[in-house]
């Protein structure tokens, strides 16, 4: 694994479930065939920024996907399969039971639908997790939790799903935790319905690119501070 055991820095921690099940939320705009092609693109640019974090020591995806093992595997990261297949909390306690096998001191964990993170959130929750145990960044929209960061083991358990952010606030807060609640643009964006389809400005190019071939046929003026071109 990338980071020696002495590396102090936390690992990343990225559930991915079944690319053909991705985004069911998005089936009533998008064909399986779109809503595979964005969940591929998404976890390209949230590994992209994932891997190429220098506060982190390394990154762990758990998926049951041999396609999304093979990209997070270009990507640098360690995968572990996912033979369960039971939903986000699952996924992520194998990965966090993995990182604790193996002596990690802290975890990010990130969907695998928050593209438009960047390095420099990633920095900011970093630090962060270096004063206080537990670090929240909450869903802008809709009360889920987009990166939930702590030491190992984790103070709480993870209590992904439909208004997580309140679940998680609610069992750091009964057990005297007060964790550190971070709003950030980028990582707060997460993309689950018709309504997120609205792109940031953002680097998320492999992103950007996939809604563009998506809503090319259903175009509309593309929004103000869409997607930034390529070259940049
Ligand atoms: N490994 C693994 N990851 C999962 C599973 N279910 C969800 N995930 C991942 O957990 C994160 C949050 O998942 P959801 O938002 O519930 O699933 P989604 O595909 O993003 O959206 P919906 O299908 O609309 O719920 C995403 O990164 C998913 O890929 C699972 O059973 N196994
Ligand atoms: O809070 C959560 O469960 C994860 O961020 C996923 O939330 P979502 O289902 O709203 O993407």
């Amino acid at each position: 694994m990338r980071g020696s055991v002495e590396d102090s820095r936390p690992w990343a921690l990225v559930p991915v479930k079944r690319l053909s099940q991705a985004k069911q939320r998005l089936a009533t705009a998008l064909t399986p065939a779109e809503r595979a092609e964005l969940a591929r693109a998404m976890l390209h640019d949230v590994l992209a920024v994932l891997s190429r974090a220098t506060t982190l020591a390394g990154v762990l995806v758990v998926t049951p996907d041999a396609e999304a093992a093979a990209l997070a595997q270009r990507y640098g990261a360690i995968v572990r399969d996912d033979p369960l297949e039971q939903g986000t909390n699952t996924a992520v306690r194998q990965g966090l039971e993995f990182l604790q096998e193996q002596g990690r001191p802290g975890v990010l964990v990130v969907p695998g639908d928050v593209p438009f993170l960047t390095s420099l959130e990633i920095r900011e929750v970093v630090d962060t997790l270096h004063r206080t145990p537990l670090v929240l960044v909450p869903a802008t929209r809709d009360g889920g939790t987009n990166l939930l960061a702590g030491t190992l083991p984790l103070s709480i358990a993870p209590a992904f799903g439909t208004g997580s952010f309140a679940r998680h606030l609610a069992a750091a807060r009964a057990r005297g935790i007060a964790p550190a609640l971070m709003h950030l643009k980028g990582l707060g964006h997460d993309v689950d319905t018709p309504a997120d389809l609205v792109r940031p400005p953002s680097r998320a190019v492999r992103t950007c690119a996939a809604l563009d071939r998506i809503s090319a046929p259903r175009r509309r003026p593309a929004p103000a501070g869409a997607c930034l071109p390529r070259s940049l």
